[in-house]
């Protein structure tokens, strides 16, 4: 388990992560997702005590990650894939941080093995795609076998099967019992491979709930409503806090009823509808809708 309280980091007079708190739990994949420039990376790198924080507490089952005994053991985590000697070997890298955790040499071609990086082991990292780097650094993350882990922006760089079999293994650890935290600035990713978010944006959090619920809960709720009548039924909807709108194929947009509503007022006025549709809202405008006014730069968010 990961907790997160009150974590704030400020360079000079910016607050790059504003007073944070929230927990990851383990059993499931919690994403992270927030536009460029949100603080993810900083929240890592003070998960991790690369980064002392302004204020507030980081912890890793109970303890901070410098205080824990056997942190690979505990937690791993893949962060700059690029961070490796590029003149050894992926299993002489590998072999090092094995030694100088106290770990068995054999945990180091179980982890090439899984990533799928045996045939290439004897190769030196610095001759490795952006792709293989982040296999290595996956590598380097399970080799203490640890129920805590942690990966920030791991598809950067994957090619499609590499990005799917990012995905498996985040759910397969999570599914596992383990706890995974995975950032991303991408919506449309976490939504295949997070059962939980926590959204940033300009270092505060923005929401912490189930990935359903961000839909349900934060999705603007719209019915797509097909009418002869359309003036008359724009008059009878009519009311504070409901929204009307055309759309291209002369349907009417409304949001702030229901269908059910929509479909009782219509008959009350005797209006024959002609279609009756709840629109839900993507994962991805419910993304733009809560970063919109987090985004550090116009256009910055992809
Ligand atoms: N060492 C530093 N000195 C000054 N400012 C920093 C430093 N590290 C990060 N920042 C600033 O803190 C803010 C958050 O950066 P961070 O890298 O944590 O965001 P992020 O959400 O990980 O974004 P990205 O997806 O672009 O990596 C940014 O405005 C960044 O410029």
């Amino acid at each position: 388990m990961i907790e997160i309280r009150g974590l704030t980091k400020r360079f000079g007079p910016r607050a790059a992560v504003d007073d944070l708190t929230f927990t990851v739990r383990p059993g499931r994949v919690t994403g992270f997702l927030g536009p460029n420039g949100a603080g993810k990376t900083t929240t890592m790198r003070m998960i991790l005590g690369l980064d002392a924080p302004t204020a507030g507490t980081a912890t890793v089952d109970g303890r901070r990650y410098v205080d824990l005994p056997a942190p690979m053991r505990t937690m791993g985590a893949l962060l700059d894939a690029r961070a490796v000697h590029p003149s050894r070997t992926a299993r002489s890298h590998l072999r090092c941080l094995a030694r100088s955790n106290g770990l068995p040499d054999a945990r180091v071609d179980e982890v090439l093995h899984e990533v799928g990086l045996t045939d290439v082991a004897g190769q030196r990292a610095g001759r490795f795609s952006l792709g293989m780097s982040q296999r290595l650094g996956i590598a380097a993350a399970l080799l203490g076998d640890p129920a805590v882990l942690m990966f920030d922006e791991p598809v950067n760089g994957l090619d499609t099967e590499g990005i799917r079999w990012i995905r498996g293994l985040m759910r397969r650890l999570a599914a596992e019992g383990r706890t995974v935290l995975v950032s991303s600035h991408l919506m449309s990713e976490m939504a295949l491979t997070a059962d939980h978010l926590v959204v940033i944006g300009r270092g505060r959090l923005l929401a912490d709930r189930p990935l359903p619920d961000v839909v349900e809960q934060l999705g603007e709720r719209t019915v797509r409503v097909r009418t002869a009548a359309a003036p008359e039924l724009i008059t009878r909807l009519s009311a504070d806090g409901v929204t009307i709108r055309s759309d291209a194929a002369d349907g009417l947009l409304v949001t702030g009823l229901d269908s059910e509503e929509i479909g009782r007022i219509a008959a009350d006025a005797g209006i024959v509808l002609a279609e009756l549709t709840p629109q839900r809202a993507s994962l991805e405008d419910v993304f733009v809708t809560l970063t919109s006014d987090s985004v550090e730069y116009a256009g910055g968010v992809s």
